[in-house]
């Protein structure tokens, strides 16, 4: 007989199973409708984008044409020009309430789509050109992901959202803002993390941040491994010390498999799976900036198989017009996952979550656990021709 827990999950099971999300860009994540009222707002301003250059205005009035527009506008095969697209939302981001609002709709959009636990992250200064502080950023968002997860409790689920704080790479002010990061710690910020174009912007050129970070015995993620490899995510790991890999993905170029199916793992590869390093894979972003061809071809899969700590991630659900859900669902479909897969992944990303381990582990035995328990033991209560107790056939 079939292994019940063999059996592919419905499109209901994957939005129902409790999920947990390490990557997701707050400016990534905007409601199409929200980026068109807060543009609108706006407009008499014309606020000034990131570092002050004037908002373009917007593409597209319409939130469902909208929507398609950052999808397809996202979609070039290149980060650089995938980054662009951010400026329209980063644009309407610059106001306490424009910060507020976003932050409560996304901890509510992550709890519809069954999100139990998610870090998202920002980059305060990309969000000053409205005269705000990085503090009153900070608590901003802070307080709209608190508001966020009330409407979400009100409304029957359950999430809890920690905030990442982001430098940009090409910028100068890492240590500030770890710095911040610092200072906000147990305040609804649980770590640190740099993004932002890949290629001649090496994470070593902010050592003193993720130094000053090591001595605050405090966390971070560092995208790396993603338009770049392994130069890059050997930076990350051994010259920065970076707790988790951003991506990650190109960790793939150090394994090699063999004709007759054996593998060979490289020391870079070898030591990212011994030392249990969690990468931070988001396949759907990985297929529009060209770090991946198709979902069956997304090296997540050999990760997978080769027990290295991978994770499930949307990275932009805007511009990648994805959710947890749907990520799932593209890999159910090319790997055939079960719900033990999903769980795998989801209990892998919680061990790699920076809030303490006793919550850590309270999420997974309390939380994760009996949520995919609940889901695979379904078929049991199903009626079928042999439970239904008459002779009528099932036709
Ligand atoms: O996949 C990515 N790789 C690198 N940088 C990214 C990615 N997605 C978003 N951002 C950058 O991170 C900033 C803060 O959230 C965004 O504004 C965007 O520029
Ligand atoms: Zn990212």
């Amino acid at each position: 007989m079939k292994n019940q827990h063999q059996i592919t999950p419905s499109w209901d099971q994957i939005r129902r199973a409790p999920k947990v999300l390490l990557h997701d860009h707050l400016d990534g994540g905007l409601r199409p409708g929200t980026i068109v009222e807060l543009a609108h707002e706006t407009a008499p301003r014309r606020l000034g984008g990131a570092g002050g250059t004037p908002v373009p205005p917007l593409p597209e009035t319409d939130p469902d044409k909208l929507g398609v527009w950052f999808r397809e506008a996202a979609d070039s095969g290149s980060l650089e020009r995938y980054l662009e697209t951010f400026s329209h939302t980063v644009g309407v981001m610059q106001t306490r309430e424009a910060l507020v609002r976003v932050a409560a709709e996304c901890a509510e959009d992550l709890a519809e789509d069954g999100v139990v636990y998610a870090e998202v992250r920002y980059a305060p200064e990309q969000h000053l050109a409205g005269g705000l502080s990085l503090e009153e950023v900070v608590e901003a968002v802070n307080e709209g992901f608190r508001e966020g997860e009330l409407r979400a409790r009100r409304g029957g689920r359950r999430i809890r959202v920690g905030a990442l704080l982001t430098a940009m790479r090409h910028a100068a002010r890492a240590l500030e803002i770890a710095e911040l990061a610092n200072r906000y710690r147990d305040l609804g910020v649980v770590g640190f993390d740099i993004a932002g174009a890949e290629a001649g912007y090496p994470p070593t050129r902010h050592l003193d941040a993720f130094e000053y970070l090591k001595r605050e015995n405090n966390h971070f993620t560092i995208h790396a491994g993603e338009a770049f490899g392994l130069p890059s995510i050997w930076q990350a790991l051994q010259w920065c010390g970076a707790d988790r890999l951003g991506h990650g993905v190109r960790i793939i170029d150090d394994i090699q498999v063999l004709d007759d199916g054996t593998v060979e793992l490289g020391r870079l590869a070898s030591y990212v799976r011994d030392k249990r390093i969690p990468l931070e894979l988001c396949p759907s972003s990985n297929l529009q900036t060209g770090a991946a061809d198709s979902y069956a071809d997304h090296p997540i899969g050999l990760l997978r198989r080769l027990h290295f700590r991978a994770t499930v991630n949307t990275d932009n659900r805007l511009m990648s017009g994805t959710s947890m859900s749907r990520e799932f669902d593209h890999l159910v479909e090319a790997f055939g996952y079960t719900l033990d897969d999903l769980q795998w992944f989801s209990v892998n990303a919680m061990k790699s979550a920076f809030i303490p381990f006793d919550e850590r582990l309270a999420m997974i035995n309390d939380v994760i656990k009996p949520g995919y328990a609940e889901l695979k033991s379904e078929w049991l209560f199903q009626q079928t021709a042999s439970t239904r107790g008459s002779l009528a056939s099932d036709g």
